[in-house]
């Protein structure tokens, strides 16, 4: 800002004599007066944009004489050196880091495909008989320097839009204009971002802080979903933008940078200085293809969505959502959203067209036309019931899905509206802990613990010795070598890994990997979560301010996930529920592929002495030294080698039909972090302290994660909050006592009952009443995952079982092995 703000007294100099210039070229008829600087940011398509429509449909008297659309390669956001023309010149500006980890901020995919986006514009706009002006640097440096130039040629600005977009840096430009805008006698107008589901002016909050904090309730608050979106602006027509400024009029880019005239030169000169991220990066794995192939634009949007719904695949997407490989399983459209290559109601309206059977395209896709509104629908049930065509009013499920999904989309971006920097603070967006505030019943959301105590305060740690905690194990230095082997998917938990090379290779990870993957790293190995956040803004192809920040805060328990702390996604029985032949991860992995037990596959360091050597794996450092160990329990043995140390814990499934694993960890009484889990299952939806709260349907199930006791004087924390998903409840929450050590056990509970089942855990012996309502049964098809839980952790340090639990439910108690280092 410093650099700008001495700029804008230079340039009101230069604007000064510019403006005696512009009296003297006034004469000359050919040089536009009414100009408008059309700045592109992520809003980069010519349909559905409402600036492009604004100027395209203005009444002929209202029209600008000339248009001058612009998209700026922001220096602050991006790395500029690959557009240096002379390779001895140096790049003027300083390379752009994050403000935590000090990573490039934006790695070679997304700046590949903000390249193809880009390019992609400038070729619709020229369809359209207008044009795109790329520019390089600090924006509003690079829009006044336009507008002290035109000046120049005696050509007048009359206005400049732009969008308006989420994010400090992009609100700082937005002023930096505006004000710009006064120094010139510019009109100015920032227009709302219109890429969304629900336009911002139908959402029906007074005022940004009106938004609730738990999305369950902004959802309710918005349905029925199908009918909110705006409609899609009119295509606009050829001849219809007013006439590109003449070229010959804007500067050209400044020196030392040119922008280069092909594709493959832009995206070369973007991606190319940000491809070496990571030193000793693997190599990619032979024959895995990418679940991201797809190149950035508005044509490809569009393609893809098509493509998306002709293969069927958008149907059975409520099925397939939560998978991991291949490109079917899930739209894919997020990084053509981020980049505003499309606009959410545009999707939302080629799916509509498609389940009322209104767009001829999707004829003969399964599901064509079968939606009808209530009216129609009972017209026609009336006229026709022996088809049962009543039944056609209801909606596609997998699209009802979609919708859903581009909704929290929606909600992650209005919480940054309302949390703002918030959204970057280690604390995330949560009320700041102070000791002083326990128990003063201010908890954040219903679940994050019981007697609405405010979250237990989060202790991150850290890399640097300067912000390391004072007992931290291991080390700052130990921390930055496991944050390593993090980056590099080598940390020797399966699905973490593959995962992570999947972004190292691709741009991309599924929405399941990056849950499991933000869990590890603030859960299991309490990392300063904005280190795996930032990771994720270099790598990320679909990296969106929002909803990148608003995700990591969910997912570390800092933002407005309701259950907080206590959602915690165990990444081995997570694969073994969504990696089920354990594909994903021989696929990223390689050097796992020739384990044949999908435990190993799945935690390497389990595998027995000969099955490594078989596979060619003794001394890898993902056997030798697990950043973390999680012991696991498949078929009622324990998955872990020898060397744990623990006794059998057992399972006894609790009437789930979808139970298959317990899972127990537990403490060799060595370590303060060690853990003691149980985990079970039962039937029902149980509520813990009559609180009921919508748990996302992609809740993960996070059966019996406990942390070990540190000392035996357990005390209730928790009691939890169930699911109300109709498949199956929660389990219960119980803390055992220690500061690092809790301990978690799953209630019981078989039913529709809302009960209050906060007794159980560690050892519990009492299983919440039964209600086997038939309703209600475990595991039911629309919420398969969901559990009612059975099992208790464990409170014992070393060597023994942790829990009993009998009658319904089961148990999966622990004893304790190491959880290993961190
Ligand atoms: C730790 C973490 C970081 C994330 N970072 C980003 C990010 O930087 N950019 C981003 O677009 N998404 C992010 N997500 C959300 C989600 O993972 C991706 O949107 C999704 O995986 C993209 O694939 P898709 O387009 O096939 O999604 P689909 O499953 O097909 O979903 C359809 C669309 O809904 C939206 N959506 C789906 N899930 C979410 C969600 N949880 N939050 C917000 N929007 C969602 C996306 O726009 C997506 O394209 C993150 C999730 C996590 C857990």
């Amino acid at each position: 800002m410093l650099v700008l703000g001495l700029h804008r007294t230079t340039s009101k100099l230069t604007l000064k004599s510019a403006r005696s210039r512009l009296r003297v070229a006034m004469t000359d008829t050919k040089v536009p007066q009414n100009i408008l600087i059309h700045i592109l940011r992520r809003d980069l398509r010519a349909s559905d944009n409402p600036l492009l429509h604004a100027a395209a449909t203005a009444p002929d008297g209202e029209k600008f004489d000339a248009h001058l659309p612009l998209y700026v390669i922001d220096a602050s956001q991006m790395d500029v050196s690959g557009f240096v023309k002379d390779k001895d010149t140096a790049n003027p500006y300083k390379p752009t880091r994050s403000q935590v980890a000090g990573y490039p901020r934006c790695g070679p995919y997304r700046a590949k495909f903000v390249g193809e986006a880009v390019w992609d514009l400038s070729e619709s706009l020229k369809r359209l008989g207008s044009g795109l002006f790329v520019r390089l640097g600090n924006l509003p440096e690079v829009v006044e320097s336009l507008a002290r130039g035109l000046a120049e040629k005696g050509a007048k600005v009359g206005a400049i839009w732009m969008t308006s977009h989420e994010g400090s840096e992009e609100k700082a430009d937005e002023k930096a204009v505006a004000s710009l805008c006064d120094n010139i006698g510019a009109e100015w107008k920032l227009w709302v971002d219109e890429k969304y589901f629900i336009d911002d002016r139908d959402i029906g909050l007074e005022s940004i802080n009106q938004l609730p904090d738990v999305f369950t309730t902004y959802r309710k608050m918005q349905e029925p979903l199908r009918a909110k979106p705006r409609p899609v602006l009119p295509p606009i027509e050829k001849g219809f933008l007013p006439p590109l400024v003449d070229k010959a009029l804007v500067p050209e880019q400044p020196t030392p940078f040119t922008i280069p005239d092909t594709l493959d030169g832009l995206v070369d000169a973007l991606a190319s200085p940000v491809k070496d991220f990571l030193p000793n990066k693997p190599d990619f794995p032979e024959g895995t293809q990418s679940a991201h192939p797809y190149k950035g634009g508005e044509a490809g949007a569009h393609e893809r969505l098509n493509h998306f719904i002709l293969s069927g695949a958008a149907s059975s997407y409520k099925a397939t959502r939560n998978g991991l490989l291949g490109t079917e399983f899930s739209t894919k459209l997020s990084a053509f959203l981020a980049q505003g290559c499309i606009t959410a109601r545009q999707v939302h309206a080629t799916l509509d067209a498609f389940e009322r059977g209104t767009d001829a395209r999707f004829k003969d896709v399964k599901g064509f036309g079968a939606y009808k509104d209530k009216e129609d629908a009972t017209e026609v049930a009336e006229g026709d019931k022996s088809e049962g065509k009543a039944k056609s009013s209801k909606e596609n499920e997998g699209i009802e899905a979609i919708r859903f999904e581009l909704l929290w989309r929606d909600y992650m971006r209005l919480c940054h509206q309302k949390y703002r920097n918030k959204f970057f603070r280690l604390s995330g967006f949560q009320k700041d802990y102070k000791e002083e505030d326990a128990g003063d019943g201010s908890g954040s959301g219903s679940g994050s613990g019981s007697e609405g105590k405010p979250p237990k305060k989060h202790e991150w740690k850290s890399p640097v010795k300067e912000r390391a905690l004072p007992d931290q194990v291991p080390s700052a230095e130990g921390v930055a070598e496991t944050l390593e082997r993090f980056k590099a998917g080598t940390t020797g938990m399966g699905l973490i890994d593959a995962s992570q090379r999947e972004l190292l290779h691709t741009g991309y990870t599924s929405n399941r990997a990056r849950q499991n993957v933000a869990s590890f790293l603030a859960k299991h190995l309490k990392i300063d979560w904005r280190y795996g956040a930032e990771w994720y803004e270099m790598l990320l192809v679909d990296y969106d301010v929002s909803s990148n920040w608003a995700n990591w805060q969910y997912v570390s328990g800092v933002g407005n996930d309701p259950r907080g702390e206590i959602r915690i996604f165990n990444p081995i029985k997570q694969a073994f529920e969504y990696d089920k032949e354990g594909s994903y991860v021989r696929a990223w992995v390689p050097e796992v592929s020739k384990l044949k037990k999908l435990e190993n596959v799945f935690q390497p360091c389990t595998a027995s002495k000969e099955d490594l050597m078989e596979a060619g794996l003794v001394g890898n450092v993902m056997v030798t030294e697990p950043v973390l160990r999680i012991n696991y329990y498949v078929d009622a043995k324990p998955r872990t080698n020898k060397r744990g140390g623990f006794r059998r814990g057992s399972r006894r499934v609790g009437g789930g039909r979808h139970m298959t694993h317990g899972h127990g960890n537990g403490n060799d009484g060595k370590t303060n972090h060690a853990n003691g889990n149980g985990s079970g299952n039962g039937n029902g939806n149980v509520n813990g302290n009559g609180q009921t709260h919508d748990a996302r349907m992609d809740a993960p199930v996070v059966n019996g994660t406990t942390r070990g006791p540190g000392n035996r004087v357990a005390h209730h924390r928790g009691s939890f909050v169930g699911s109300r998903s109709p498949g199956g409840g929660r389990g219960g929450y119980f803390n055992g006592g220690g500061r690092h050590y809790n301990g978690n056990g799953n209630g019981n509970g078989n039913g529709n009952n809302f009960h209050n089942n906060n007794t159980n855990g560690g050892g519990a012996h009492s299983p919440g009443p039964n209600g086997g309502g038939p309703k209600y049964r475990g595991g039911g098809p629309r919420y398969p995952f969901a559990r009612g839980g059975g099992g208790g952790g464990s409170f014992h340090r070393g060597g023994h079982n942790g829990s009993h639990n009998r009658d319904n439910g089961s148990s999966s108690g622990s004893s304790p092995p190491p959880d290993g280092p961190i």
